[in-house]
């Protein structure tokens, strides 16, 4: 039996599995099998959890399409509560090791043995082109163009150890998003693809993102986006060190420390537990 659970952080929804249950290859096309929406569970992504002890656990971060991430600001929040409401751990703070670097979480809003309010400390930004990466020569990445559909746009990309490409807007606008998105996602110049933010800036603590991300397409909302957002109006001279990011799932607050590393806090909701049925997975094993 793979028993499951679906959580969702303002709308951006995981299945998180213990690692010790999967019996089956996480495959691109398995992966993509469970993600859809009318022949699997259905979700934005994968979390597969594994115990290292009481403090330290592991995770790796699936995207609907069959990659795989190096971070995810809302899978680590719903991977967050999963330890905790799980009793993995018995402790409120502690650390997740990713893709994309060691993590902190803590618990700091809870009901009935439940958390309801988790804090990331997510890591560092870097605009470095190398790091994010970004092709050509080695710079940091900010006000650059990019042309797209004809179009001129002014983009600054950076790292939180998933790769993103930010511009800038008077007026959110989702078509655009929606028609940019996949174009700047496998444009050429990065080799890893890259997760896309269209931004307006609100004022000096708050700004308004929508989100197409790398290997899952439009989401209501997005963690490592809203550091990246926030990171990048922050160098740009746009807002505070605190900022509120606002989405269409809902609302993520982001501190940028001084060394750049980055603090995120936001809500999390278990939706349900369940099983893969012996049908799922005799497919998933063939
Ligand atoms: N699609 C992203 C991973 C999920 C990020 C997002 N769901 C978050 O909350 O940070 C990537 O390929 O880097």
């Amino acid at each position: 039996m793979v028993e499951f659970v679906k959580s969702h952080g303002l709308g951006n929804d995981y299945i998180v599995f213990d690692k010790t249950q999967i019996n089956f290859p996480l495959t691109e096309k398995n992966i993509r099998l469970i993600c859809d929406r009318n022949r699997g569970v259905g979700s934005d992504g994968i979390l597969v959890l594994e115990k290292i002890n009481n403090q330290e656990f592991k995770v790796r971060i699936f995207n609907p399409d069959g990659s795989e991430a190096e971070k995810s600001g809302n899978g680590i929040r719903i991977l967050a509560k999963y330890i905790y409401d799980y009793k993995y751990t018995t402790e409120k703070e502690f650390f997740i090791y990713t893709l994309g670097g060691k993590v902190k979480a803590s618990v700091i809003e809870e009901q009935n043995g439940r958390a309801k309010t988790i804090e990331v400390e997510m890591g560092k930004v870097t605009f470095r082109s190398s790091e994010i990466p970004v092709a050509g020569p080695e710079r940091e990445v900010i006000d650059e163009e990019l042309k797209i559909n004809g179009e001129i746009l002014k983009i600054t990309c950076l790292s939180i150890g998933n790769p993103h490409c930010v511009f800038f807007v008077d007026e959110i606008d989702e078509e655009k998003i929606k028609s940019l998105g996949p174009k700047i996602e496998n444009n050429p110049i990065f080799p890893n693809r890259i997760n896309v933010q269209m931004v307006k800036v609100l004022d000096s603590n708050k700004i308004e993102i929508r989100i197409w991300e790398r290997g899952a397409g439009y989401t209501l909302a997005s963690g490592s986006s809203s550091c990246a957002a926030a990171s990048a109006a922050y160098r740009k001279g746009l807002v505070n060190n605190q900022v509120e990011v606002i989405m269409p799932g809902g609302t993520l607050h982001i501190r940028i420390n001084p060394d750049w590393s980055v603090n995120l806090i936001g809500p999390v909701e278990e939706v349900f537990k369940g099983e893969l049925s012996e049908e799922m997975l005799y497919k998933l094993k063939d």
